[in-house]
């Protein structure tokens, strides 16, 4: 009993000892287990704070190391001193930045730097062939450049800073675009000419029109219909997306200024709906297109897929870049993302030359009178009724280059290389990641190059007779030249290139010039060539000009009401 008892009584408190001790025992192993845990947690919390801090710490002296190379490679460019911390971008929000560049060339020399901030250097160059040299090696644009059009119309590869991202689409654009020039063809669709004539058949009643708000319905139509298709004419939302359009270009700019999205601004969400209310009515507009197209090949009815870039596969009647521009090379683009960048600057850019063609022919109606008779001579000779080909209007092309010259689409040519420091020929070293800009008014109305008229409109400085020297901007004095240019028929002028001047840069020049130019210019001379054949262009005797101010590097237009006068009306 005693054993069982004392075994009992033993076994009783051993037995809880044992549960105690296994208790204890597993506690404690827990407990350095998780003592372990801790320490290891601890450790590699320690191990991960150490990364990060040597990660931080390189970044920083990566940055300070870029900083001291960006402010040791700006030094021997000459500019003016550093005011402040923030540079000179005070004084550049104050005034008018083509003025000012103006001033600090004449002091400075052809190269001239500022400081827009400790990270931010800006050169500025007005040398024309320092200019041709630096366009042709510096290959990326300004970041905010590239921000402007991926904030309002996604990622495109059209548009982008870096030049890498658009190089493959620029070529196959300017193949397609001269293409069309070379066929000869009309690059703008006849419907959108017509239906521009047609337009103002119905404002001649009207006393004036505006011209800028005419321009810009002028270029937007015949835009609209090259890249979407007749279509695009008997769509119900055009008005709309016009509207929405200007409302994009007017706060582009202001957006893309801030280095970091301001996420935080209810504005910056106003504009981001607009945005995307564009995007669906370009996605509307593909759809029309695509309806336009079963209905043409006969499959009324039958579904065409639209939705995204599956369209890319469709080939659309009449319309000349829809699979170009939306095919993708990408497949982080947005779907319509270039056939909305080009709208964009397409009408912007466009509409600006328009505009200042109408105010110049207005303004100059002996000029008018000569492209008139320019224009139906070469009526006479076309074979067919719509055919007059372009070679035979000098004059009006002439005009069309002098009207560009005077009011080119932007205040500055903006580049920079992102990658890659480039050395000029004048000596001068640009660092990787420096903005560089051409003041192209200052360049293009250098009286210097252009020889004292050079603020004056004259297209004859654009033409030559046979065995003149072929050199644009020879032609010294408008009506000296106007004097020889009495009769077109008599008088062989040709037109010379005006690419081949380094200082004719309404287009830019270089590895990132506009892809537009031919067809744009083409197409502008074939509209005014009907428009003149039935319509003069007259100013409104009240008319006043309301110039206004530049908008982040965007040349709004001057406008002023004119009139249309039917021709033997
Ligand atoms: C009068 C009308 C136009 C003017 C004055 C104009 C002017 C310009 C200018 C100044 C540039 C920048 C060039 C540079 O930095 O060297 C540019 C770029 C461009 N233009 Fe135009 N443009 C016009 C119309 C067009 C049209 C109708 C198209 C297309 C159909 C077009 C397509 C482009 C493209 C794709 C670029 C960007 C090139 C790049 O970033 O690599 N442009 N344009």
């Amino acid at each position: 009993m005693k054993p069982s008892t004392s075994s009992s009584s033993s076994s009783s408190p051993c037995g809880s000892n044992t549960l105690l001790t296994i208790l204890f025992q597993s506690r404690s192993e827990a407990c350095s287990n998780d003592s372990i845990l801790r320490d290891l947690v601890a450790r590699e919390f320690n191990a991960f704070l150490w990364i990060s801090l040597i990660a931080v710490t390189a970044l920083l002296l990566r940055k300070l190391f870029d900083l001291l190379r960006l402010w040791a490679k700006a030094k021997p460019i000459p500019g003016p001193p550093c005011p402040s911390f923030y540079g000179h971008s005070n004084l550049l929000s104050r005034q008018n930045i083509t003025e000012v560049l103006g001033d600090l060339h004449k002091k400075y020399g052809s190269v001239v730097k500022l400081w827009l901030g400790p990270t931010r250097l800006l050169v500025s160059i007005k040398d024309p062939i320092l200019i041709k040299e630096m366009l042709l090696k510096a290959a990326d644009k300004l970041p905010m450049t590239g921000r402007a059009f991926h904030l309002a119309f996604g990622r495109s590869s059209l548009f982008a800073s870096s030049f890498d991202e658009v190089q493959k689409r620029r070529e196959t654009l300017l193949t397609e675009l001269n293409g069309k020039v070379r066929e000869n063809k009309n690059v703008f669709p006849t419907k959108a000419v017509d239906c521009v004539l047609e337009r103002i058949n119905n404002v001649m009643g009207k006393d004036s029109v505006d011209s800028r708000v005419f321009s810009q319905h002028m270029a937007f139509t015949m835009l609209g219909a090259t890249l979407f298709g007749d279509a695009f004419l008997a769509w119900s939302k055009v008005a709309v997306y016009e509207e929405l359009l200007m409302m994009i270009a007017k706060d582009a700019g202001f957006w893309a200024s801030y280095c970091v999205t301001p996420f935080w601004k209810p504005g910056f969400w106003k504009y981001q709906s607009v945005c995307t209310k564009l995007k669906c009515l370009t996605q509307d507009i593909v759809q029309q297109c695509c309806n336009v197209y079963s209905w043409e090949t006969g499959n009324l009815g039958k579904e065409v897929a639209c939705g995204g870039p599956s369209c890319s596969e469709v080939r659309i009647v009449d319309n000349l870049f829809f699979e170009e521009l939306n095919g993708h090379f990408n497949v982080s683009e947005e779907p319509y993302g270039n056939l909305m960048g080009i709208m964009f600057h397409g009408c912007l850019s466009t509409a600006s030359l328009i505009n200042n063609i109408m105010m110049n022919l207005a303004t100059h109606p002996q000029i008018q009178d000569k492209i008139y008779s320019e224009v139906t001579m070469a009526q006479k000779d076309a074979m067919k009724e719509d055919q007059i080909s372009a070679d035979k209007l000098v004059l009006l092309l002439a005009t069309i280059y002098e009207s560009a010259r005077l009011v080119s689409a932007g205040s500055l040519l903006q580049r920079c290389s992102l990658k890659h420091d480039f050395s000029l020929k004048s000596g001068h070293t640009i660092p990787a990641g420096a903005g560089l800009v051409v003041p192209v008014e200052l360049v293009m109305m250098d009286d210097s190059t252009l020889g004292g008229d050079a603020s004056e409109f004259n297209p004859y400085r654009f033409l030559s007779k046979a065995g003149e020297g072929s050199d644009i901007f020879l032609r010294k004095s408008f009506s000296g030249a106007a004097q020889k240019f009495v009769n077109l028929g008599e008088s062989s002028f040709t037109l010379n290139d005006p690419n081949k001047s380094t200082a004719f840069l309404p287009f830019g020049s270089g590895i990132r010039a506009c892809v537009g130019q031919k067809f744009v210019t083409e197409g502008v001379a074939m509209l005014f060539a009907s428009l003149l054949k039935q319509y003069e262009i007259k100013l409104h005797p009240e008319a006043q000009d309301t110039s206004k101010p530049n908008n982040f590097g965007l040349q709004l237009l001057s406008s002023s009401h004119i009139v249309f006068v039917q021709r033997n009306s």
